[in-house]
């Protein structure tokens, strides 16, 4: 489980994180929504090491995390990945995968004098893996495809095979639907679902898209104005009324009753 304790995360004067509090049940599927600025994103670099918090803390498994690097947590199993993938364009979609395990045998050159075969045997194992994860998650006729060629969805599709190429506790989503087609969008919400389910992953996502949250999440944080406003199960947030009208403003809160979860994965305004 991972334990927010009043963090705060402060730009000069602006109170980006202003004393959030929450828990994410290891194993399980959460949402974060909020409108545009609630500060999400934020949030999500201070618990993956980006930005150090101005005060407060966050702790894995109740160990201290705070302000751990980006590598020690990757090191620890937790990852967060981009609102815009980011991939090695010009290498295969295979290097890709196979770039991501850090410290690798062959990385260093006096290894690459003396120990040929155990350098071998290391890029069989992970072509091995990175075969895997392409078949996991239906790209396996990308594999030899220059990175930079996939579209938008595939490269996210890609960054969540990147989780896969390391032993991922916990990952962290960003915005993960934005701008994917329907197909694709189910074809990364049903690998984030075998991953909860039969690795064990816990993911934590991000999202604009209800219809994507509610379809994936056991529960939903709601953030607004860098706080926490509400936590619940998707189909009690949507009717939230507090919920409804940061998002939109209090004069059109009974048409979003009325319209139902889609009116809040509209981008609030
Ligand atoms: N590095 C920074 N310097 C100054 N202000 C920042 C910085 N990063 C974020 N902010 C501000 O903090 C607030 C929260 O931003 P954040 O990106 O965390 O919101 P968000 O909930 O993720 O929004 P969105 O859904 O639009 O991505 C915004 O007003 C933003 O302008």
């Amino acid at each position: 489980m991972i334990i927010c304790h009043d963090v705060h995360k402060h730009f000069g004067g602006f109170h980006a994180v202003d004393g959030v509090s929450l828990e994410i049940p290891a194993g399980k599927i959460t949402g974060l929504i909020g409108p545009n600025g609630a500060g999400k994103s934020t949030l999500f670099n201070v618990i993956a090491g980006l930005y150090p918090p101005t005060s407060g803390r966050v702790t894995m498994g109740g160990e201290d995390i705070t302000g751990l690097p980006p590598h020690e947590l990757f090191a620890k199993g937790l990852l967060r990945t981009f609102q815009i993938a980011r991939e090695f364009s010009s290498m295969s979609v295979l290097e890709n995968l196979m770039m991501v395990p850090g410290n690798q045998i062959g990385e260093s050159l006096w290894s690459t004098w003396t120990n040929r075969s155990g350098i071998a045997r290391e890029e069989e194992r992970l072509r091995a893996k990175a075969e895997d994860v392409l078949e996991f998650l239906t790209l396996t006729h990308l594999r030899d495809e220059r990175a930079g060629t996939m579209s938008g969805g595939q490269k996210k599709l890609l960054e969540l095979g990147r989780t896969m190429m390391v032993d991922a506790r916990a990952v962290f989503l960003d915005e993960v639907g934005a701008g994917v087609n329907r197909t694709l969008l189910k074809t990364i919400g049903d690998a984030i679902v075998r991953l909860n389910k039969e690795r064990g992953y816990t993911f934590c996502v991000v999202e604009h898209d209800m219809d994507f949250i509610a379809r994936l999440c056991d529960s939903v944080i709601v953030m607004a104005e860098g706080k926490v406003l509400a936590r619940g199960a998707p189909a009690e947030i949507i009717r939230n009324e507090q919920v409804i009208e940061a998002y939109l403003g209090t004069g059109l809160k009974n048409r979003v009753v009325a319209a139902g979860p889609a009116v809040l994965g509209a981008t609030a305004p």
